[in-house]
């Protein structure tokens, strides 16, 4: 089925384009932008008044699956990220078993393929079962497909590994995603360690837990010429630290939650698990310098790290609740709402910070809407005002920190390769 998209505003930063323009999809590949377009027989998408952009693609999230499908499994997670206006995403390895070897990243890419609604690409561990000890099959796991390696939800505790890590990743041109925050000062902690913990009578983690962190790999990365990407990044010095890097030649990149450029640590006082995350929210310090960093380019992605639980494990006692929270159905909006409707960020500024640069950093196409390519869109409205309601999710893990929030903007229409797999709100497959 032929598909064309009218009247919308283009926003396809990779290309410098910014107009209103029709998009004509045909046989899953753009076949044409331009003015007046018409096709015999195209469905047509009226996207008078919304932006038509590449579709995004979050390089941070997690499927849960394998072993862990009572949150979230391919399915329901695609479905979420269709929901959310994503057409790719990229899977975290902290799955049971660990994602660690190339056998099982081949039976895991198909089984996505048969039931993913979007694209799904894989991070591979880079420790064997994230312990930190013995490098995973980083080589074996490169060729059968990963998109980088990481130890999500665990920092790689010793220098010597990481270095390690940095100089084999290098060998295959993929990054190390780095969880960074520095375990003997986060162990205990439950929230940013600050004024509003203190009050709370919560034990924090310290911003310099991350910073810390942050310099030993920026040291490592420059050291051994591997590529180091810092994940969610929330501290001020850490934003600081990567920019300096940046400015010297290191080989870094980063990027930042939606949630973290949302919130602060005073939306945690009434003990509101589902704000709870890894690494926690900070203060409004942390989060201007997080938002001066997208704008100056310091920080290169916006992420969802969409991280589901099941509802007996988060709706606990805030000390004992997991971190995390399902973020694919609420980031665009929560972007919009804190980013662009505040006028820090351009439109073209959050579609290459949601779906351009991510498609560069994990080395996959899209990122950009271009004659011949893959038609995979989304069709978004920047001044819909809508109420979240956690019972209208896809995803499993209902838990979110935007429950009952209104917020300005959200996804209308997904289209991956060519077939529209959400339209208003409502996933197709
Ligand atoms: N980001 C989170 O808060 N949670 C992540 C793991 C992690 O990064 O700690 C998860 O897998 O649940």
């Amino acid at each position: 089925m032929n598909l064309l998209i009218k009247g919308g505003t283009v926003v396809n930063p990779a290309k410098k384009q910014h107009e209103v323009a029709d998009v004509l999809v045909k046989d899953g590949k753009i076949a044409a932008i331009g003015q007046n377009l018409s096709a015999d027989g195209a469905d047509v998408y009226d996207a008078t008044g919304l932006v038509v952009a590449p579709g995004l693609i979050d390089m941070h999230t997690h499927l849960r699956e394998p072993g862990q499908e009572a949150k979230e499994d391919f399915y329901s997670g695609t479905q979420a990220a269709a929901a959310g206006g994503f057409t790719r995403v990229a899977t975290m390895a902290n799955t049971t078993p660990v994602v660690d070897n190339a056998a099982l990243v081949r039976g895991l890419r198909k089984q996505a393929e048969l039931t993913g609604v979007v694209k799904v690409e894989f991070m591979g561990a880079v420790s064997k079962g994230l312990k930190g000890k013995e490098l995973a099959e980083m080589g074996d796991m490169a060729e059968a497909g990963v998109v980088g390696f990481s130890d999500d939800g665990h920092y790689v505790e010793s220098a010597a590994f990481m270095r390690r890590a940095l100089e084999y990743s290098s060998m295959f041109n993929k990054p190390v995603i780095d969880h960074a925050e520095e375990v003997t000062l986060t162990c205990e902690g439950h929230m940013h360690e600050g004024f509003v913990a203190y009050e709370m009578g919560v034990k924090g983690r310290p911003a310099v837990a991350e910073d810390m962190a942050v310099a030993r790999d920026l040291l490592l990365a420059e050291m051994t010429g591997g590529h180091i990407h810092i994940a969610h990044v929330s501290s001020k010095d850490t934003v600081d630290q990567i920019r300096r890097a940046k400015a010297k030649g290191i080989k870094v990149t980063c990027e930042v939650t939606a949630q973290h450029l949302a919130f602060t640590d005073e939306y945690l006082r009434e003990y509101n698990p589902a704000f709870k995350m890894a690494p926690p929210i900070r203060s409004e310090e942390h989060r201007q310098a997080l938002l001066a960093g997208v704008k100056d380019g310091t920080i290169d992605a916006i992420i969802t790290d969409h991280a589901p639980h099941a509802e007996e494990e988060k709706d606990q006692e805030f000390c004992c609740a997991p971190n995390g929270f399902s973020g694919l159905e609420t980031s665009l909006a929560a972007v919009l709402t804190h980013t662009y409707k505040t006028g820090i960020l351009t439109l073209d500024e959050i579609v290459s910070l949601m779906s351009t640069r991510p498609a560069q950093l994990l080395g996959v196409e899209g990122g950009v809407l271009e004659v011949g390519k893959a038609a995979d869109i989304t069709v978004f409205s920047t001044d819909e005002a809508w109420t979240v309601d956690r019972n209208r999710f896809y995803t499993k893990g209902k838990t979110s920190p935007f429950d009952g929030m209104t917020l300005t903007g959200r996804a209308k229409l997904t289209v991956v390769d060519g077939d529209v797999v959400m339209k208003e709100g409502v996933v197709t497959r």
